[in-house]
């Protein structure tokens, strides 16, 4: 094998714990205990009621701008990010209430500045919200659903506390897998197929257990109250103007014109009035578990690429597609866009940021790529170590080469199964994936605010709910919900709104869902009568695009992502097809070398091309 092609540090330098992987190595605080910070506390304590009793803005208005120098530890940036992250979308979305297009400096000032600490930007982001959102209710239990609670919720519902737990407890069964993961590296750098053997097969057990995770997001988190009550709070200002955040979001007090990239102010003299105001507008995506560091890690290390939605590998962009805003990294604010536009006339390239409008490879699904900017920033940087470093992919199509000419070991042949099986996995979790998604969002957009539960039989002709399934097990009626979905996935995604389909994720009440409300209907005017919150809008039913936190076009982008995790196994065929094939096309009668036969496919394929 080649020598070492690039180093990477030890897990911890990526502040990446062996045992808890990107989840802190120590459990979140639950409280900053500074006197001085108090005063965000005692909102935090107040935080649901004062939403839900509209006076949140109010009281948020009163608070100091604290300066985030006070605070002096990674676990206390961490604690103050994730309370900035509470108020500043609580205070932004409001409950029933006007968007707010500015943030006010009490908030935006610090929560900026911390971001900037930890790496990530100043919005609601996976790492806030699951990685330091969690406290195990015994201190010597273990991190999974048996043992977690949530520390801060926006709805202050236990289905959302529900959806960041099992979002915590994947993180925490795919914990183990970082291990075996670099230990995978270093032995096929070393040769030792034996133990890479047993790193790939415990890989493919957190997989398997990352997946019983999954499938349990049904029990306790409820999709029509995942949508309406919960993922409003968790959307940015990007791609916002249904919401009323058209141009994004202004950080009051925020110095929008300081370049940390080269330390120094841009030159705004050339601005007009109007650019500078919509400089002072940011931009970003919302929260998603597509941030989330661990799943960015089984595709770098196994070697999934994921190409734009709907560009099939190796194609050349369409065009269209290269107009599509995930071809091209977005400007940070719509002033940024200006600017850009200004530089690409006049050829000058003074104010560029470093992370705006830079050539991407054509080969990689932007948005995924995007994710990446709000993660915590060591866990960016082992990312971008481990594409350096993983080398799993280009050993597994070497042993399929060998595998080829017929050469290979019964070990190799077992390395190319458990790499193959940790795929397999892979895939598995993204079809259930791809399951809830079109239950908690398509399938929600589609119904309208109006149908609780899933959906009342309010349209009794378009729905029936079996008694037997009702008043069967809870855990029997959601494994059959499971099959249920798995065949509804497909048909709403792809916008037959024919079917109506039973959901008895909460058999109790004997509920069921139809995919859709008719056109027409006075529940359909309604549902379009009503006002949009963040994310949590009605989709006409005649659509085909329900769009992500991060405005992607959800299903076909979720597919296409899990079908490119499928087409990464490694086929293992004899390939006596080659021979038929060589042998019709020459007319000739060409014998390929049988198992028995010691010559090689590449000795017999050089002779027959010869003679
Ligand atoms: C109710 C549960 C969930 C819903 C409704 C949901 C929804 C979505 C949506 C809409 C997207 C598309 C990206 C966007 O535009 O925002 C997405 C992507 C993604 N989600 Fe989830 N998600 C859920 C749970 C999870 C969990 C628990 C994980 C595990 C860490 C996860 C991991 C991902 C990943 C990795 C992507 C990027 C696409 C990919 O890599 O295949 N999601 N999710």
């Amino acid at each position: 094998m080649p020598g070492k092609v690039f180093a990477m540090q030890k897990l911890e330098d990526y502040d990446i714990s062996p045992i808890t992987g990107f989840l802190p190595s120590e459990p979140p605080l639950r409280r900053l205990t500074n006197p001085y910070f108090e005063v965000w506390e005692s909102t935090m304590d107040d935080f649901n009621a004062l939403l839900l009793a509209g006076r949140l803005r109010e009281r948020v208005r009163k608070l100091p701008v604290l300066d985030y120098k006070q605070l002096s530890s990674k676990p206390e940036h961490r604690r103050a990010f994730l309370v900035l992250c509470m108020l500043s979308h609580g205070y932004v979305w409001g409950k029933h209430e006007e968007v707010s297009e500015s943030l006010p400096a009490c908030l935006a000032v610090p929560w900026t500045k911390i971001a900037t600490v930890l790496g990530v930007c100043p919005v609601v982001c996976h790492a806030s919200v699951v990685l330091w959102n969690y406290k195990p209710l015994w201190e010597d239990g273990p991190l999974d659903l048996s043992n977690l609670g949530a520390l801060a919720t926006y709805s202050g519902s236990v289905d959302e506390a529900w959806f960041y737990l099992v979002t915590v407890a994947i993180e925490a069964s795919g914990a183990p897998a970082l291990k075996p993961i670099m230990s995978a590296i270093e032995n096929i750098e070393l040769g030792q197929e034996e133990q890479l053997l047993v790193n790939l097969n415990d890989i493919q057990s957190c997989l398997k257990n990352m997946n019983v995770d999954l499938a349990r997001m049904s029990e306790k988190c409820d999709p029509y109250v995942f949508y309406w009550k919960i993922r409003p709070y968790l959307a940015g200002w990007e791609n916002m103007a249904d919401a009323g955040l058209p141009l994004g979001l202004i950080y009051e007090g925020v110095d929008n014109f300081w370049y940390t990239e080269t330390d120094e102010y841009a030159d705004m003299s050339h601005l007009s009035e109007a650019e500078r105001v919509l400089q002072q507008y940011r931009t970003y995506a919302g929260g998603s578990a597509a941030q989330s560091s661990l799943i960015h890690t089984m595709d770098v290390a196994f070697g999934v690429e994921h190409h734009p939605t709907g560009e099939r590998k190796f194609r050349r962009p369409s065009n269209a597609q290269r107009l599509d805003r995930y071809n091209n990294m977005p400007p940070v604010s719509p002033g940024e866009q200006l600017a850009s536009k200004r530089r690409s006339e006049s050829g000058s390239a003074s104010m560029q940021r470093s992370y705006s409008n830079e050539p991407v490879k054509s080969n990689r699904n932007n948005f995924i790529q995007t994710m990446r900017k709000y993660m915590p920033r060591e866990h960016r940087h082992f990312l971008s170590d481990l594409e350096k470093a993983a080398n799993i992919r280009p050993y597994m199509l070497k042993l399929q080469n060998i595998h080829e000419l017929g050469d290979i070991t019964t070990v190799q042949t077992q390395l190319l199964d458990a790499y193959n099986a940790c795929l397999d996995q892979l895939k598995a979790f993204r079809d259930k994936h791809v399951q809830i998604v079109s239950l908690y969002i398509v399938n929600q957009a589609r119904k309208g605010p109006n149908i609780p539960h899933g959906g009342f039989a309010i349209d009794g002709s378009r729905t029936t709910a079996p008694k037997e399934k009702a008043t069967g097990s809870r855990t029997q009626a959601i494994k059959d919900s499971a099959t249920e979905q798995d065949s509804t996935s497909d048909s709403m995604s792809d916008g037959d709104e024919t079917k109506s389909k039973v959901n008895i994720l909460y058999p109790q009440t004997a509920l069921s869902t139809s995919p859709s409300v008719p056109k027409n209907s006075s529940l359909y005017k309604l549902n379009n009568l009503l006002p949009t919150l963040g994310l949590a809008k009605f989709v006409d039913p005649e659509s085909k695009v329900v769009r992500g936190t991060g405005g992607t076009n959800v299903m076909p982008f979720l597919k296409q992502s899990r079908d490119e995790t499928a087409d990464t196994k490694i086929i293992t065929q004899q390939p006596p097809k080659l021979d038929q094939a060589l042998g019709q096309v020459n007319g000739d009668e060409a014998v390929a070398p049988t198992d028995s036969s010691k010559q090689s496919w590449t000795d017999w394929l050089s002779k027959t091309i010869q003679q």
